[in-house]
């Protein structure tokens, strides 16, 4: 008895092959009319209508046969080399840090995957650290957004004109269905991330403006040069009063996490420090902690080797994001005091502007090649310092007094932080820097010290370095050695502010003698003229 389970199938083959073998009879008639007619298009018709045929119908379908068969598509980040590679926006220069960026992001996750075991390690550009990547060949999955994608190093082989080289590129596969999501969110992810682990990963630079250029010079100018930055000091060796410490760590928290509220606000992302007085006070020592504690390279601008407000400019717009721009004792740097009472007053108003003067204003207030009050203004919060984003700019002086009230007004220098003699809790964190002591019986007699004579830390701390020499690095004696150190040094100042005093007055004296005498003299010969005073 015939199952009629099989006998629906057998019938179904039967059936199907009959349809089959019918319709490749069909096709096959068809095809006897449509050979000949196709050769005869082929012959005859112009090539440029197969082409649009082929453009327009065939290539669509066979690329979307080709979706079904294999979904996913690549994107290639190159390593750079010499040869120019075009985008949309033209062509893409060498220096495009894409391929860095994508590598330390690779590192990164090759080193949290233990599938991955096919790794390459690198001698970091700078420093002595390590830079693992993967091996060509290897495979590294992520997951981005629940979307799974791929990467792999790959070595193509790159035929350029007559020039043959390997190059090695990042090979990024990914659904189709993902494109957008992996163009617009994944890949400027992945940038942003790797240029954070290559930012944590380099060492920090110290830069130096080199003497701005003469036009006439041909070989290659760096404005900037610069020498690894390694200063040991930490807000936490920093002796300062620690309500005031934590204020400005606070502020600069404030800074570093706040680039949204800068964009909303429509200000650029900088911030303005004034460090101010009297020598030893650790003016340099804080830029130094500021540096370290937000990670960001050190720019010391030398004002008297720019020569002119557009070099000034130049020098600003080759700074990179993350870093600290100090112009130091900026009261010594240049007249920047005089040149706007300058402007503001014009010939003859004033009663002490002599001829000269006057000339000279019209003339030109200053020479040409100079860097103006104007031109530092502009350096700091005109439009050039909204080039790109996170930058620190710090003022130091000795003379607050002296600076031109533009300079440093709120907004400008947004925080005016005092440097100021050593206090007791300054001295506590020197003491634990030099002994490693926090408290001492022996303190409340420098604390005595302290509030009656004004020290620098960088007197104490000399003195710190002194008794501990002496001391054998002993608590105990090196406090005595210590307080015997601060005494004489505190009888010295005293005694040097006393000769100062004295000087000044006598040289006061003098000058007030030396003016009379001439008014006397001037008095005298007018009365010989018959013309008394
Ligand atoms: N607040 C401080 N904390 C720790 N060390 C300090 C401090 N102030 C000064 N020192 C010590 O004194 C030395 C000189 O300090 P620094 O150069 O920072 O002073 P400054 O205020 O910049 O002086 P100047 O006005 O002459 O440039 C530093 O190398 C450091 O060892
Ligand atoms: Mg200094």
């Amino acid at each position: 008895m015939a199952d009629p389970a099989g006998g629906m199938v057998v019938r179904w083959q039967r059936w199907a092959f009959s349809n089959l073998g019918s319709a490749f009879t069909n096709f096959g008639s068809l095809w006897l009319i449509l050979a000949p007619l196709v050769s005869l298009v082929a012959t005859y018709a112009p090539r440029r209508l197969f082409r649009t045929y082929f453009n327009l119908f065939l290539r669509r379908r066979a690329r979307r046969l080709l979706n079904v068969v294999d979904p996913y598509a690549t994107v290639d980040i190159s390593e750079p080399g010499s040869d120019v590679r075009y985008s949309r926006y033209g062509p893409v220069s060498d220096t495009d840090t894409t391929y860095e960026e994508a590598k330390a992001y690779l590192s990164e996750k090759a080193c949290e995957q233990e599938e991955a075991r096919a790794l390459r390690a690198e001698g970091a550009r700078d420093g002595d650290g390590l830079v693992v990547s993967i091996r060509d060949g290897q495979d590294v999955a992520d997951v981005f957004r629940g979307v799974s994608l791929w990467w792999t190093s790959v070595v193509g082989t790159d035929v350029q004109g007559q020039r043959q080289g390997r190059r090695r590129f990042l090979r990024l596969t990914f659904h189709l269905s993902r494109r957008r999501l992996v163009v617009d969110e994944y890949l400027p992810h992945v940038r942003r991330c790797g240029r954070e682990i290559l930012f944590s990963n380099r060492r920090r630079r110290l830069y130096t403006n080199s003497k701005s250029r003469d036009v006439y010079s041909t070989y290659e100018y760096k404005s900037w040069s610069y020498i690894d930055f390694d200063h040991p000091t930490t807000f936490d060796t920093l002796a300062m009063d620690r309500a005031k410490k934590k204020e400005i760590i606070d502020d600069l928290d404030a800074f570093r996490k706040n680039k949204d509220f800068y964009r909303r606000t429509g200000k650029p992302w900088k911030r303005g420090y004034l460090l101010y007085g009297p020598p030893g006070t650790g003016k340099s020592t804080m830029v130094a902690a500021m540096a370290n504690y937000l990670d960001y390279d050190i720019y010391d601008v030398e004002l008297t080797v720019v020569s002119t407000n557009t070099d000034l400019r130049k020098l600003l717009i080759e700074t990179t994001s993350k870093s600290i721009i100090v112009i130091e004792d900026i009261d010594c740097s240049l007249d920047l005091t005089g040149d706007r009472a300058r402007q503001r007053r014009r010939p003859g108003q004033a009663s002490t502007s002599s001829k000269a003067d006057d000339d000279k204003y019209y003339a030109d207030e200053r020479p040409r090649n100079t860097v103006t009050l104007s031109g530092l203004l502009n350096f700091i919060d005109g439009l050039w310092s909204a080039c790109s984003g996170e930058r620190i700019v710090v003022f130091t002086t000795n003379h607050v007094d002296k600076l031109d009230p533009a300079l440093i007004r709120r907004g400008r220098m947004d925080m005016h932080i005092e440097m100021s003699y050593c206090g007791f809790e300054a001295f506590q964190t020197l003491a634990k820097n030099y002994l490693d002591i926090d408290e001492h019986e022996l303190f409340g007699a420098v604390e005595e010290i302290l509030k009656e004579v004004k020290l620098t830390p960088a007197d104490v701390a000399e003195c710190l370095m002194t008794a501990k020499r002496a001391g054998s690095g002993e608590p105990s004696p090196c406090l005595e050695i210590l307080i015997d150190e601060l005494k004489k040094r505190a009888e010295e100042k005293e005694r040097a502010e006393a000769e100062a005093k004295a000087k000044a007055e006598a040289e006061a004296k003098a000058w007030a003698e030396a003016e009379a005498k001439a008014a006397a003299e001037a008095n005298t010969a007018e009365m010989a003229r018959g013309n008394p005073l």
